[in-house]
């Protein structure tokens, strides 16, 4: 049986697509593309990126002398597919289809899948995507929203979410089935997941629905402002979902999507930036709080990760409202990368078998 594996791993970011090649676990070369919103703003779909970012992709690994046609498998970070459970997912039709559709929404995730089976299918090798964005562990309590027939649904950084409980649980001597986390995730959306059991019980829906505001979403907003601008009748269904993710947030406030951009502001003197920024930081520790009720009060750590989460500012922020529950431990950036590539190798070395996306 072969046993060394060529991997390359895919995570299209509302930001940012992030790209890894990977030689079994060890790094072979990592590059992150970051787009303003300038860039993305011609594109009326987030699948009409498509082009774009697979070329931006395939630019990358020439550039970086990696030639494609030595690859064994491509992995990319899963989109808004019907809830599922976690794991490692063979990319075939019935999740094209849906992610072509993008009927349970629009995200750059959905490009994930999409982008992986074309330049595996070009190479006859096989693709899948891992831990995507929909995977649900609710408990059923957490389910219930006070309208029948409008469930809470679980939309949320799954992939570096798990990734980043497993390693903290790690770090205490601990399976993850028995660490009680609250992970934060501060990316271009921003949730937090309650980590009880080896599952995610509770997470804020991080796309259309609740939470904190993020750098271009607006969070949960007021129900009653919601039906009065969705009635207002200036604006049609998909202006008032460009206005809630992608020009919501620190965009809409701000002009830039982007924390250093704004940290540069406040360094300057910007009072309506500083706000802001203090408002977003405000609005996190609030929801990390509400996930300790979650809890009972028994939080093993509450853990910081995302891009944000290299901005000693909003770390300091969001500690000094939350460390009274729990410490506090910051892990920025994401695994993701290594996440995607270990969930194809473990099929690719038949210790798991790749689950059917139906
Ligand atoms: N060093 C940093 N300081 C402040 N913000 C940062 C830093 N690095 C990245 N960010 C911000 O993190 C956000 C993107 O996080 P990331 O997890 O990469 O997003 P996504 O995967 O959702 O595209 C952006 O607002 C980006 O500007
Ligand atoms: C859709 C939930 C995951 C998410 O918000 O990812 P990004 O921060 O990469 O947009």
């Amino acid at each position: 049986m072969k046993d060394n594996f060529r991997v390359l791993a895919i995570n299209p970011g509302s930001t940012s697509t992030k790209v890894a090649v990977y030689d079994n676990e060890q790094l072979l070369f990592e590059k992150v593309v970051r787009y303003s919103n300038e860039e993305l703003a011609p594109f009326d779909a987030v699948v009409d990126q498509y082009e774009f970012r697979k070329n931006g992709i395939l630019k990358m690994m020439a550039e970086n002398n990696i030639d494609i046609a030595t690859l064994d498998a491509v992995v990319g970070r899963g989109g808004l597919l019907k809830p599922i459970e976690g794991g490692t997912y063979a990319v075939n039709e019935a999740m094209i289809h849906d992610l072509r559709q993008a009927r349970r929404g629009e995200h750059a995730s959905n490009l994930g899948g999409i982008i992986a089976v074309e330049i595996a299918d070009s190479l006859t090798i096989p693709s899948f995507i891992v831990d995507p964005v929909v995977v649900d562990e609710l408990a059923d309590i957490a389910k219930v929203s006070g309208l029948p027939g409008y469930d809470r649904v679980s939309i949320f950084h799954a992939l570096n979410q798990k990734a980043v409980a497993r390693s903290i649980a790690k770090e205490f001597g601990k399976p993850y089935r028995e660490a009680n986390l609250i992970i934060a995730h501060m990316g271009g959306g921003v949730t937090i997941g309650v980590h009880t059991g080896g599952k995610v019980v509770d997470v804020n829906e991080g796309l259309y629905g609740e939470g904190p505001f993020s750098p271009e979403r607006t969070g949960g907003l007021s129900t009653g402002h919601m039906i009065d601008l969705c009635f207002s009748g200036k604006y049609s269904k998909s202006e008032v979902q460009k206005l809630v993710v992608g020009k919501g947030g620190l965009v809409a406030y701000l002009g830039t999507n982007d924390g250093r951009e704004v940290g540069k502001m406040i360094e300057a003197g910007d009072a309506k930036a500083k706000l802001v920024y203090e408002a977003m930081a405000y609005q996190i520790a609030k929801e990390i709080a509400a996930g300790s009720a979650v809890l009972h009060g028994k939080v093993d750590a509450i853990v910081l990760t995302g891009g944000l989460a290299y901005d000693p500012l909003l770390v300091k922020l969001i500690t000094e409202r939350v460390s009274f529950l729990a410490g506090v431990k910051v892990v920025p950036g994401e695994n993701e990368m290594i996440a995607l590539t270990e969930g194809a190798l473990r099929v690719l070395r038949g210790e798991e078998k790749a689950k059917e996306y139906k």
